[in-house]
């Protein structure tokens, strides 16, 4: 696991673009798994004006995000969908086609799930899967657990996670309580995993996924095993981490 030290958000985020741009460059068909929340924006942001500039193609890149909260609509502005085309794919020339998230509509989370897992796997896993974190250590939406969850399943979110995520609804009540999510297995199978993080509500976080036991109660924890695994955190996400 590699740290790379960030003076802010701002430098998070380009450092960040700059290893998602070197993948789409040196691989134009690469996969990329992509996360959701309001970590990666800056990231999404840096890699629109790459492609503005004329120095990215995305047009034959395939994405599968992470996650998705059950029960949403794809157009709904509180969907990994609507956020994704809100924030990168209707920004950069991307066969929206060749992008992919966990169908949160689909009731039936087992067909939803096991089918985000077999096209997951046809895909050859992500080259390259970006991935924020939970305050809680969360990574996708897998929640501090028994266990390390293994395919794409359904999942409670915790209060936690629901309270975190609530600042970007009208009021908690709204925030769905389950989510379909990459399970860890899925996860660890990319080739390459680059985690950012932000900010002093991260840092307890950061230090147990890259410090902590390894173990199911910071889901995050496990990427000390990954052989190929880049965290870039600010400051403040890394004070704990001395
Ligand atoms: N499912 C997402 C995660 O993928 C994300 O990493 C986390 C942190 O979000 P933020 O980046 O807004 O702190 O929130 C949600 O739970």
């Amino acid at each position: 696991m590699r740290i790379i030290h960030a003076k802010d958000y701002e430098d998070m985020s380009r450092k960040a673009a700059a290893i998602i741009a070197a993948q789409v460059v040196t691989d134009p068909t690469c996969v990329l798994g992509l996360a959701t929340g309001s970590t990666p924006i800056g990231t999404y942001q840096n890699l629109i004006k790459a492609y503005e500039a004329g120095d990215l193609d995305f047009s034959q890149v395939s994405t599968y995000n992470l996650d998705e909260y059950r029960g949403l609509s794809h157009d709904d502005p509180q969907s990994y969908h609507y956020f994704m085309k809100e924030n990168l794919f209707d920004h950069i020339n991307i066969d929206q086609a060749n992008t992919h998230v966990p169908d949160g509509s689909d009731p039936d989370a087992d067909a939803a799930c096991s089918e985000y897992d077999r096209i997951v796997e046809e895909a050859g896993y992500p080259d390259l899967q970006l991935l924020g974190i939970g305050n809680n250590g969360h990574i996708g939406f897998n929640e501090p657990d028994t266990c390390f969850s293994k395919g794409t399943h359904c999942v409670d979110l915790t209060e936690s996670t629901i309270e975190a995520n609530s600042r970007l609804f009208d009021n908690i009540d709204d925030v769905p309580r389950q989510a379909y999510t990459m399970g860890i297995q899925t996860i660890m199978n990319a080739y390459m995993v680059l985690v950012i993080a932000n900010g002093e509500k991260k840092a307890q976080a950061v230090h147990d996924m890259c410090f902590g036991p390894i173990q199911p109660s910071c889901p995050a924890s496990i990427l000390q095993l990954h052989p190929n695994c880049v965290v870039i955190a600010d400051d403040a996400a890394l004070s704990l981490c001395k």
